[in-house]
């Protein structure tokens, strides 16, 4: 399917600083693709690039086959910014309707859009006394408006608490399967495991890993983490006969390459009454952040 989202050998500097040099990157309809990297690495220019707010020094970004800011492609985008900031004294409902107008969508897509996301009931109160969930929230509501092709989320679940992150994440499912392309940035990288259908990774501007979460996974090759609690008294027999380190004063933990998993735990089983526990950790997407952001190596295509 073709891409909604294209950049082709994306650069772009401001003065001595490099902020993305020769990106390239595609988001096709329906995907869900997270943006991470650490402050710096170049997520917002890349945003500001395909919202037309900024020009790339080198390179091409499409939407749909339009450029940045043409007519068509700023309908097909929606934009949630990490700090939302709407006039306090409107409603939601109001701010909802005027973004509906910008789309040029049906004034029953902005009520529809609040219901979305939570707001039915709070629709028709100003937004001056508005938490910042619920603001959080009406910048979704304004994202979801006219059915956009393509979202760019930018830090969307920051204020949110844990059960509307859950929400959050469900509405992502939805949109994404009505066909809408998405691409989003983050920090909560532990949160964002089994939500997106591919990670990209910027480190100082380059694109250092574009891949399923599985793929990365497997490209970084990291070990996986067996803690072991041993019975009472005998960690330092348990340490001493499996190596690894002593974590407290009754677990060992050992790192283990993937290939060696089932023999670890043979050695672990052998121990018997030893042994009161164990856990097998596989790594996570903060220690497959980490690696790819340390080494700059791999993924990206
Ligand atoms: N208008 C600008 N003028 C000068 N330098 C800029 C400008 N915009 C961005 N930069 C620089 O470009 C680099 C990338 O910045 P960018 O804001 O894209 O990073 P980011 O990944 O969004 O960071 P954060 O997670 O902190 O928001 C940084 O070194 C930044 O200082």
């Amino acid at each position: 399917m073709s891409a909604v989202l294209k950049l082709a050998a994306v650069s772009k500097r401001f003065q001595k600083v490099v902020a993305l040099d020769d990106v390239s990157l595609a988001v096709a309809p329906g995907e869900r693709v997270a943006l991470l990297g650490h402050n710096g690495a170049g997520k917002t220019t890349l945003f500001r690039l395909v919202l037309g707010f900024i020009r790339p020094d080198a390179g091409a970004v499409t939407i749909d086959g339009h450029a940045p800011g043409a007519n068509a492609a700023r309908i097909a985008v929606s934009y949630l910014p990490e700090n939302v900031a709407f006039p306090k004294t409107l409603t939601g409902r109001e701010i909802a309707r005027f973004y509906a107008r910008l789309k040029g969508a049906p004034k029953a897509d902005a009520d529809r859009a609040l219901e979305r996301v939570g707001l039915a009931d709070a629709m028709n109160r100003r937004v001056g006394g508005y938490s910042k969930g619920m603001r959080q929230r009406l910048g979704l509501a304004q994202a979801l408006v006219g059915r956009p092709r393509l979202m760019l989320l930018d830090e969307p679940t920051s204020g949110l608490d844990p059960i509307s992150r859950r929400d959050f994440y469900e509405l992502l499912d939805e949109v994404a399967t009505a066909g809408t392309a998405v691409l989003l940035s983050s920090h909560s990288l532990s949160e964002l495991e089994a939500r997106t259908d591919r990670v990209a990774i910027l480190r100082s501007g380059r694109l250092v890993a574009d891949a399923p979460l599985a793929q990365l996974q497997a490209d970084a090759a990291l070990p996986i983490r067996i803690r072991v609690r041993a019975r009472p008294d005998h960690v330092e027999e348990v340490s001493a006969r499996l190596g690894g380190d002593r974590i407290n004063g009754q677990s060992v933990e050992l790192l283990c390459p993937l290939p060696q998993k089932m023999d670890r735990l043979a050695a672990i089983s052998a121990l018997g009454p030893l042994v009161t526990d164990f856990d097998v950790a596989q790594p996570s997407l903060d220690d497959i952040y980490r690696h790819f952001s340390a080494t700059g190596t791999g993924g990206a295509s």
